[in-house]
């Protein structure tokens, strides 16, 4: 019988890319498990094949070999189990429709009711704070608000995991550090499961339930680290935490190992 609250499982994941120039092996072995309604950031050196992590594990790139279950069913393709929001907002959202008219078009292939529709597309956009938005387009908004747009979209889906890959690495300090209390809300109030992709190792710690650091390429799991931060986060307090600094300071520590090649494959 599998775990009822194990949400995802990834056992054994490798990914080569097969070219003629050579073959890159950007995963080398991945297991890890995430439960139902958990937030874990995942933090590793550049090119150690984040990005290639997730779209195996979100159904759009097939592994080389292992295994990626989701509610104990194997993933072999996009599911409507998971959404998953990029870092390229800008080129994600369709510029002749509105924020509405954004949000409410992959629900177009979900069987519901236009009352049914229309609900989810309000509280969504509610939720992340633009209903005074909801008839602009994406050009006349800012790029932390088309992130917002692009995250609407994705939770107006009802996907039992959200998969975010560096979302907020295109836009300002200020926005950025708005938009992670956004998804610690959304995690919080809406019970959603998060999976999130960061180079910010401070970004990690301050959202995370857990923190998978990734080793250099070929890549496995090199720490599977617990934050033992109070939930209630808030920018400026849990970042002066005494805890606060030596976990960043860890995970710090942990990729610079990484990056050196100090660490050894289990
Ligand atoms: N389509 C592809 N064909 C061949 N090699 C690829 C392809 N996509 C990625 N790679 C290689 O796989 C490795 C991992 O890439 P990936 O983009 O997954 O890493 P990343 O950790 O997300 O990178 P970054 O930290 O720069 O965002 C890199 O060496 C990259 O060059």
């Amino acid at each position: 019988m599998p775990d009822r609250s194990t949400l995802l499982r990834v056992e054994h994941l490798r990914k080569v890319y097969e070219s003629t120039n050579g073959d890159v092996e950007a995963i080398g072995d991945i297991s890890f498990t995430m439960r139902s309604g958990e937030l874990v950031c995942i933090v590793g050196p550049s090119g150690c094949g984040k990005t290639t992590l997730l779209k195996c594990l979100a159904g759009l790139l097939r592994p080389t070999s292992g295994l990626v279950e989701m509610d104990g069913e194997p993933v072999t393709g996009p599911s409507p189990a998971m959404a998953v929001v990029f870092q390229e907002y800008g080129r994600s959202l369709y510029p002749w429709l509105t924020v509405r008219g954004n949000v409410e078009l992959p629900l177009r292939h979900k069987r519901l009711s236009r009352q049914e529709r229309d609900k989810l597309v309000s509280d969504a956009i509610e939720a992340v704070g633009l209903a005074h938005a909801a008839r602009s387009h994406p050009w006349q908004l800012s790029g932390g608000m088309q992130q917002r747009v692009a995250i609407a979209r994705a939770i107006a889906y009802q996907p039992e995991v959200l998969i975010m890959d560096e979302p907020f690495a295109a836009v300002d300090a200020q926005t950025r550090a708005d938009l992670e209390d956004l998804v610690r809300e959304l995690h919080a109030n809406r019970k959603i499961s998060v999976l999130f992709v960061t180079h910010d190792i401070d970004e990690s710690v301050y959202l995370g339930e857990r923190v998978l650091v990734l080793s250099a390429s070929p890549t496995w799991v090199q720490e599977d680290l617990t934050v033992d931060l109070p939930p209630q986060r808030d920018q400026i307090s849990t970042r002066a935490l005494p805890r606060f600094t030596e976990l960043r300071t860890h995970v710090y520590d942990q990729i610079q190992r990484a990056k050196r090649g100090q660490t050894v494959a289990p």
